[in-house]
């Protein structure tokens, strides 16, 4: 079995720590979380870590079974043992039942309908805290905004970060920002952002909290759109210098989107932007990256994961972002170019090829000069020459 070191935590008082502040947050006590799959799974552990009583919810009887007798999520994560104090349900309102804040924890795809339905057993003073990524299609919003949406009046908070869950329920080192909108003379200091961290933090988990809730949502939308352009581009054949290229220019995409939408580049800056960005861009752990992989090197989108229902939310949220962003004016070519191979089965090297020949222009989006391209059809024939086209 691997090894797995353990963070020694250094004795004394931290600087600025939220549990430190003068009048530290209240903890919320009794923690619900909707969605038993991995991800779920592993935030129910990190709350029963930090001394929470946990109440998940999940659709199949057999995981509910699992967590409850065998003390492991074995279609999910394998044999990795899960702490004391996790209670899991197959009725929501059982789960939800005397939750003092509910992580919802499924696929961008289910918000919506998840939300609807926890709405009757929620009290109103619950905070739903939205941990899946994601825009919605066609109506373009934040995942905070469609809970918003099925749930007049709930408070509504965001989890974004660098985090595979294999790795959190294994209690590794693990880093995540949660965001709240602060309520007018609210402060950070006794926000819902800093109560959420200061439940949910012990041991190696780690949460950093901040007010913006829309650089939060949009940074873990989009950085896995980013990531299947990195899978496609080295499943092709291109090397490290075209996935820093990506990397570096999809955080200029992110920022783009963030700032239109009223977030801060600060925010794309920090963990649940490039945080998020460089774990999912670099690692084969990430479901996004592998997906891209598979379609780089010749899969057909209905082949990748031998066929199986993996989620993959960078695929409708190529979509979701490149609509929302043409909606606003603004060009993300790298996403733009990711939903034409996917959903409109463009040519690869072809469509890769076309970043490299729009017309040069300044680095920082906020100089608006581009530059005529002087030699755009020698560029593509370049590309298409350097993997053998
Ligand atoms: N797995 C990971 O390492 C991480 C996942 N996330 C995000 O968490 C969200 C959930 O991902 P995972 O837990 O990995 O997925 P998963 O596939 O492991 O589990 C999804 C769970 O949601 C349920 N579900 C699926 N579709 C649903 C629907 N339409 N309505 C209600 N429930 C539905 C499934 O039964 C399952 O229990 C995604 O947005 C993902 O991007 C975020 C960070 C890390
Ligand atoms: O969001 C994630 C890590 O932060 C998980 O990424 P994948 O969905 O690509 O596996």
């Amino acid at each position: 079995m691997r090894r797995k070191p353990k963070l020694q935590p250094k004795k004394g008082k931290p600087v600025n720590a939220i549990d430190q502040w003068t009048t530290p947050p209240r903890k919320f006590e009794t923690i619900a979380i909707i969605g038993a799959g991995a991800y779920g799974t592993a935030l129910a552990s990190v709350a029963a870590r930090a001394g929470r009583r946990v109440r998940i919810f999940g659709r199949r009887a057999e995981t509910v079974n699992d967590i409850n007798k065998n003390r492991r999520n074995s279609a999910y994560l394998g044999d990795e043992p899960l702490p004391e104090g996790i209670e899991a349900f197959t009725d929501l309102k059982a789960a939800l039942l005397g939750a003092d804040a509910a992580l919802l924890v499924v696929p961008s795809a289910g918000i919506r309908e998840m939300s609807c339905a926890m709405r009757p057993h929620s009290s109103r003073s619950m905070p739903v805290v939205i941990c899946a990524k994601g825009i919605e299609p066609n109506s373009g919003l934040l995942l905070s905004d469609v809970v918003r949406e099925e749930m007049p009046g709930q408070p509504v908070a965001a989890l974004s970060g660098p985090t595979f869950a294999d790795e959190v329920v294994a209690d590794m080192p693990t880093t995540v920002t949660i965001a709240a909108e602060l309520a007018p003379g609210e402060t950070l200091e006794d926000g819902l952002a800093a109560r959420l961290a200061l439940s949910l933090s012990a041991g190696s988990f780690r949460a950093y909290v901040s007010d913006d809730l829309i650089g939060v949502e949009t940074g873990g939308a989009m950085k896995n759109v980013i990531a299947i352009a990195c899978g496609i581009s080295r499943g092709a054949g291109f090397r490290a210098n075209m996935t820093a290229a990506l990397i570096t220019r999809g955080l200029a995409e992110m920022t783009q989107l963030a700032t239109k939408l009223g977030g801060s580049a600060d925010t794309i800056s920090g963990l649940s932007g490039l945080g998020d960005l460089t774990l999912t861009c670099s690692s084969e752990q990430s479901r996004n990256l592998r997906f891209g992989l598979q379609l780089g090197a010749g899969a057909k989108r209905e082949q990748t994961f031998d066929g199986a229902p993996v989620i993959v939310e960078g695929v409708r949220n190529s979509v979701s972002v490149t609509d929302l962003a043409r909606k606003l004016g603004l060009t993300l070519p790298i996403c733009e170019a990711v939903r034409a191979i996917v959903h409109d089965n463009a040519d690869i090297v072809t469509t890769l090829g076309m970043l490299w020949s729009r017309p040069l222009e300044a680095e920082s989006h906020e100089i608006d000069v581009t530059i005529g391209h002087p030699n755009a059809s020698e560029a593509r024939e370049k590309i298409e020459g350097l993997i053998g086209c």
